[in-house]
């Protein structure tokens, strides 16, 4: 899979590409993360303008639709060298988008090819919508300053579905929220077996895999019902 990231900030990324299950799927050439600096495409140079004030009046400012075309033009255009090009998933982060949850990550991790736009101060101007007719996603009900911090969240949630970037190839198949789990997961343990008066709970420990599994379907539903009740209502 390759992802390429549109962004006025390609250094925020720095230390997520270089630590832990993404960095190891880079160098194993699972996946191929290229980030792209909006700037270089500004006409002005010395400046590096991108972003201009919204016609008709209002607050902040707009990231200018030249730059951003000719930029995503120009990344694509570098993959179509003769060969036969994968189709290319465009995806805009914006409090406007579609909702992100795991069966859109499964569905997004089927692409070859992604181009996430990551825009700043106030978003694109509508005729990057219009002109790039990319699919906008939104991370959460929640307002963010930019599209980075979002787009890192849909690299991290679709580079683990890729085959082989996991240890265990089926282990993300049991996450919660995983295709076709609806429910959260059960309490977790591990050394030492007391602490601070805190232990185990005994069942964990006895090897009995009949009742440990009983335990840990119990505990799925109590936390379920606990915590969202409404994925319940969904099973
Ligand atoms: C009228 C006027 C006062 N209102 C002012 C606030 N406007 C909404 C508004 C608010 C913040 C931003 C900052 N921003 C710039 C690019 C960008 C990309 C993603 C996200 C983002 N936020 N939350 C998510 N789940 C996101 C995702 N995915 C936020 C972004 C951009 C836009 C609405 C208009």
């Amino acid at each position: 899979m390759r992802i390429d990231v549109v962004t006025l900030f390609p250094a925020i990324f720095d230390g997520y590409l270089t630590q832990s299950l993404l960095h190891k799927a880079i160098v194993r050439g699972l996946v191929d993360i290229q980030r792209h600096d909006l700037r270089q495409w500004a006409e002005n140079v010395p400046h590096r303008k991108v972003d201009d004030r919204p016609f008709g009046g209002g607050p902040g400012m707009l990231i200018q639709v030249e730059p951003t075309v000719s930029c995503v033009r120009e990344i694509e255009s570098d993959a179509a060298d003769g060969a036969e090009q994968a189709p290319i998933r465009r995806i805009l982060l914006t409090p406007q988008g579609k909702p992100f949850d795991q069966r859109l990550a499964e569905d997004i991790a089927t692409s070859e090819r992604i181009v996430l736009l990551c825009g700043r101060y106030e978003g694109f101007d509508q005729r990057v919508h219009d002109i790039l007719e990319p699919e906008e996603i939104s991370v959460g009900d929640f307002v963010l300053n930019g599209g980075e911090v979002a787009a890192m969240t849909i690299i991290d949630a679709v580079v683990r579905l890729i085959p082989g970037v996991l240890g265990d190839e089926n282990s993300h198949r049991d996450d919660s929220f995983s295709r076709g789990n609806r429910l959260l997961e059960f309490p977790q343990y591990t050394r030492p077996r007391e602490f601070e008066g805190h232990f185990v709970p005994e069942v964990l420990l006895s090897g009995d895999h009949a009742a440990i599994a009983a335990w840990r379907a119990e505990q799925t539903l109590i936390r379920t019902k606990a915590r969202r009740s409404d994925l319940l209502d969904e099973s």
